[in-house]
């Protein structure tokens, strides 16, 4: 398969990585995006189209010059904790952006979309591992403007036979195994370059928030899943749009659980850097565990997650050094 697809939010972390494996597969991406969180730099596998999703008139411009047969999704404020303090701004930007963005793709005749969802959709787990009948009940904005999302989709698809997939990932992580991309978010929240960065020397210690849950080390549970392998689950959902599949949503995670400090003792083992880490109260709106069932990608797309927790910190340690040496030299 191949032909034009318009990847809203290419330039930042997880759509750069799904742009190089769209290319790899033989189609062309396009990459439509504000730049407010994302790097002219990673977008090397097609066009870039500065634009923001909220523009309706400059999206209808792009679609006509490049007349894209699907659309990936991607462009979102992702932080939970600017959710807390300022909900509007994600509203705005994940909720009213994204209809303004299917409206346009609907204007241009693309019929189909990818859609870059949470497991922060099912918010407190009812029962593990998660899979997608799972109640979704988020715990804060940035979760609920994705199920909106979501929801505003399943109409789409009832009403205006306009289909999609929502992907529903776990804790995206690691780096293209050359090193051309990465994980770069600012701030940054996600531990594992907050824990790489600090074993750098670029933070002082690393904050593990809490170790009263009812968990094996009482550190929380976290399904890390390498971004490679969500590039791949991308590209097979495309091809299952593309092929004239149904509306769902799919899990993507591996289904293994990794505790915060088993986290830290791989990425301690890794990088041959031992750092401090300090023991902090738990940080407001997280989980105790969170961990995938992923047996509908696996029936449904035929995909496998491939990537191991060492191949995830692997990457991104070299990702993250070679950071460093670039802001040096
Ligand atoms: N990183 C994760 O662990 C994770 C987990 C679950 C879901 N997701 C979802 O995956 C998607 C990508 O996440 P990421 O980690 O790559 O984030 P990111 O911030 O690196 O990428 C988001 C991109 O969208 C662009 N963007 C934001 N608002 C825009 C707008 N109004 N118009 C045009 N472009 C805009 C940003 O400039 C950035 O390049 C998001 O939708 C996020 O909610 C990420
Ligand atoms: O400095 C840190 C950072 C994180 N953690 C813990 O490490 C785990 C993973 O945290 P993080 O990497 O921030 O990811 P999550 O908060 O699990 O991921 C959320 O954040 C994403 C937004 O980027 C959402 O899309 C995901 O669906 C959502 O689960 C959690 O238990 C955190 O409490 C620490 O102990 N110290």
């Amino acid at each position: 398969m191949s032909g034009v697809v318009l990847v809203a939010g290419g330039a930042g972390y997880v759509g750069s990585h799904v742009c190089l494996a769209l290319a790899q597969a033989g189609f062309t991406p396009v990459v439509y995006d504000n730049l407010s969180n994302g790097h002219a730099a990673f977008v090397q596998w097609g066009a870039l189209e500065q634009g923001d999703i909220r523009d309706a008139a400059r999206l209808d411009e792009v679609i006509a010059l490049h007349k894209p047969v699907a659309l990936l999704h991607f462009a979102a404020l992702i932080e939970v904790g600017e959710s807390i303090k300022e909900p509007g701004r994600f509203y705005e930007n994940n909720v009213a952006g994204a209809v303004t963005l299917i409206e346009a793709a609907r204007r241009g005749s693309i019929e189909c979309m990818v859609f870059s969802s949470t497991c922060a959709t099912y918010g407190d787990p009812v029962r593990l591992p998660m899979d997608e009948t799972h109640p979704q009940a988020p715990l804060n904005p940035y979760g609920r403007s994705k199920l909106m999302i979501e929801q505003a989709l399943a109409d789409y698809s009832t009403y205006a036979s306009f289909r999609s997939v929502c992907l529903r990932y776990f804790n995206a992580a690691g780096a293209d195994e050359e090193g051309r991309i990465g994980e770069r978010h600012e701030p940054e929240t996600h531990a594992i370059p907050l824990a790489l960065q600090t074993a750098l020397g670029q933070r002082s210690g690393f904050k593990l928030f809490g170790d009263d849950y009812d968990t094996r080390d009482g550190t929380a549970v976290r399904d890390y899943i390498h971004v490679m392998d969500l590039a791949d689950a991308h590209v097979r959902a495309l091809k299952y749009l593309l092929d004239g599949g149904q509306t769902t949503a799919f899990n993507l995670g591996t289904g293994t659980g990794t505790t915060v400090k088993e986290l830290i003792e791989a990425i301690q083992r890794t990088t041959n850097k031992p750092f401090e880490v300090e023991i902090a109260p738990r940080r407001p709106g997280d989980a105790p565990c969170l961990v995938a069932d992923n047996s509908r990608a696996r029936e449904v797309l035929g995909w496998r997650p491939t990537r191991s927790l060492d191949d995830i910190v692997q990457s991104a340690w070299r990702w993250h050094a070679a950071e460093q040496d670039r802001s040096a030299g």
